[in-house]
């Protein structure tokens, strides 16, 4: 077995392949070393595991072993010497039975506690996965990662388990074969040729079927998601019938690859049957000219044979299990990959002290890398102030919010957050250490089902009580929030209380008010709010951003009248910048927006 995940270099890519991007897969050496990391993180557990396996492998070769000496026993008539063989005999089946239960108990616990702990590691790292891998790679192959790959791996534990055991109990009879006589052991040997042959012609071509079943399940799971995420577009657009072709051409090719697997792994149950054959018959003609020369006793030749039929169990899960053990690896390699995916080694900046000012300097974009979405755009938002975006439908004011917030890096220039102790920028910051200085609140708010309280302190888990209640209290959640059944542990999201786009939007203030930072971009959706709903989160957006510098992306222009400034961005590019009032007196392309909203 060349190791669980298969294949040479210390990370393979998919970069090459025709099918999209993908995060790394781990090597067959990394993924081995992730298993020894994980398992002995558990050393006395696995340690008592080892003993145990090895003291039950010993008993399973007594049996074979005192049943032969019986045979001899009986054969020259000696019946005295049989009463201490024969409870030797049965101590050994009971203690057998007992230590095999137990070792293999002890092996699947073990198994269980790495793959709770692998699980962990997989899920927290994916979590951190860098915004521009994510971005890259799309949440498909990430999710499958997580669930699907998790699972499998979770579920061939038990398998793992009894191949630890079996391969023990192999090691233990080979020892028995050899103790017993060495022309029975050669005869045994027979075996190995014909597994050698079988694994020779099955393994090459194992590895990669497995590593492209996994693939191609990634993909299904990336169009499906795909198709649910923009599930109101597919309706809106009637493009349901595509969809469904597309993750049926996905679901087809998923399954003709686990077809292809499992067809080349019935073909290498040929090999298997055919060396157990072999080595019986072997053992038997070796045994048979060997009692016949009187060169070994009957008994040793019983034994011998007991000994490989009592094999054929542990070899054949050996073997058989390579489908299983296979495909785990193949999951596991793809986990690690999570684990292993780079990121930025970024030195650690003290945390934000005192106000911020914010300086955009020369931020370009372009998502294709061919047609410009940002041009050098340059701004400075003096600290506790605010400036608002405004400018026409796709003029690239959320990809300017977006990147002044660190969501992804930008393709040119960068964002600079200036303190009286120095300056830090944007992109040099690690994920949390960001969120300490820039909140974000998109339009593209997420309930997390569980309690508002959960929902609302995951962005500072160790606030009080009574501070969430301060924060809901600005934004102006307080008081529907008591009025729900069970007040700040009602339960919201998936299956849980409906709230509103209103509540929603502002339980999305209330956790950047908790955590507190000193710069917020706001990018609120405020059209599905109706009017009187939008006033009610201008209010509560207004009470979040006392204090603080502000980007605001202004969707109605009485959030831009309440801004200190006001950058209009047409076509990528800053065309305009100055107060409300400077921009409606200079009468260009805001004061012609500002009289069109005025008049309603
Ligand atoms: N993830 C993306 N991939 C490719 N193109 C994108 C992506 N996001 C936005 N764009 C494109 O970039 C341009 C600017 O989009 P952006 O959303 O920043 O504009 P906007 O001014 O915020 O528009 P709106 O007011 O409609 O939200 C648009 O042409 C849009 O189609």
């Amino acid at each position: 077995m060349t190791g669980p995940g298969g294949t040479g270099d210390e990370m393979t890519g998919d970069a090459g392949s025709p099918v999209r991007a993908t995060l790394p897969v781990a090597s067959g050496r990394a993924t081995w070393r992730a298993l020894v990391r994980a398992a002995a993180a558990h050393g006395g557990l696995t340690l008592g595991t080892v003993l145990l396996t090895c003291v039950a492998g010993i008993g399973v070769v007594a049996g074979p072993v005192l049943l032969g000496q019986v045979v001899d026993t009986v054969r020259a008539g000696s019946t005295s010497a049989l009463v201490p063989l024969l409870v030797g005999l049965g101590a050994a089946v009971v203690l057998t039975a007992v230590f095999t239960g137990w070792s293999l108990r002890e092996a699947q616990r073990l198994g269980a506690t790495i793959s709770a702990d692998l699980r962990e590691e997989v899920l927290a790292a994916a979590l951190t996965l860098p915004a521009p891998v994510l971005e890259e790679v799309g949440h498909g192959d990430v999710a499958s990662r997580v669930t699907e790959d998790v699972e499998y791996f979770v579920e061939s534990v038990p398998v793992g388990a009894a191949v630890f055991t079996s391969a023990i109990t192999v090691l233990w009879s080979a020892t028995g074969f050899a103790v017993l006589d060495w022309r029975l052991a050669l005869a045994f040997l027979t075996v190995l040729p014909v597994y050698a042959v079988g694994l020779r012609w099955y393994l090459p071509r194992a590895a990669p079927i497995y590593a492209r079943e996994r693939r191609l399940a990634a993909d299904r799971s990336g169009v499906i998601l795909q198709t649910l995420h923009g599930l109101s577009t597919v309706r809106a657009y009637g493009t349901g019938p595509l969809q469904t072709g597309r993750i049926e051409r996905a679901g087809a090719d998923n399954l003709a690859a686990a077809v292809a697997a499992r067809g080349l792994f019935s073909r290498f149950g040929l090999f298997t049957n055919g060396a157990e054959a072999v080595g019986l018959c072997a053992l038997i003609v070796v045994g048979h000219l060997l009692v016949g020369a009187q060169a070994t006793t009957v008994g040793a030749v019983t034994a011998a044979a007991l000994l490989f039929h009592r094999l054929f169990g542990p070899l054949g899960i050996l073997l058989m299990s390579f489908d299983d053990v296979q495909r785990a690896g193949a999951a596991l390699a793809r986990m690690v990959g999570v684990t292993a995916t780079p990121r930025a080694d970024l030195p650690a900046h003290p945390g934000p002290d005192g106000p911020v000012t914010v300086r955009v300097r020369g931020l370009g974009h372009s998502y294709d890398g061919v047609r410009p979405v940002l041009t050098d755009v340059e701004l400075v938002v003096p600290a506790g102030t605010s400036l608002a975006v405004v400018g026409a439908s796709g003029a690239g004011k959320t990809t300017l919010a977006a990147l002044i917030g660190g969501a992804f890096p930008a393709a040119t220039g960068h964002t600079d957050l200036v303190t009286d102790a120095g300056t830090v920028t944007v992109g040099r910051l690690g994920e949390d250490e960001l969120r300490s200085w820039v909140g974000i609140v998109t339009q593209e708010t997420h309930v997390f089902s569980g309690s508002v309280r959960a929902d609302v302190t995951l962005a500072a888990p160790d606030r009080s009580e009574a501070q969430l209640r301060a924060a809901l209290a600005l934004v102006g959640a307080d008081t529907w929030v008591d009025a729900l059944p069970e007040g700040l542990d009602t339960l919201i999201g998936g299956g849980g209380h409906a709230l509103t786009a209103v509540q929603v939007q502002q339980l999305a203030l209330a956790r950047i008010a908790l955590r507190d930072p000193p710069v917020v971009i706001l990018d609120e959706a405020t059209a599905e709010a109706g009017s009187a709903g939008a006033r009610q989160l201008e209010s509560a957006a207004g009470a979040v951003l006392r204090g603080r510098t502000a980007v605001v992306v202004a969707h109605r222009l009485t959030q831009a009248r309440a801004c200190d400034a006001i950058a209009v961005l047409a076509h990528g590019r800053v065309v305009e910048l100055g107060s409300h009032d400077d921009l409606v007196a200079r009468g260009g392309r805001y004061a012609t927006l500002w009289s069109t909203w005025s008049r309603g």
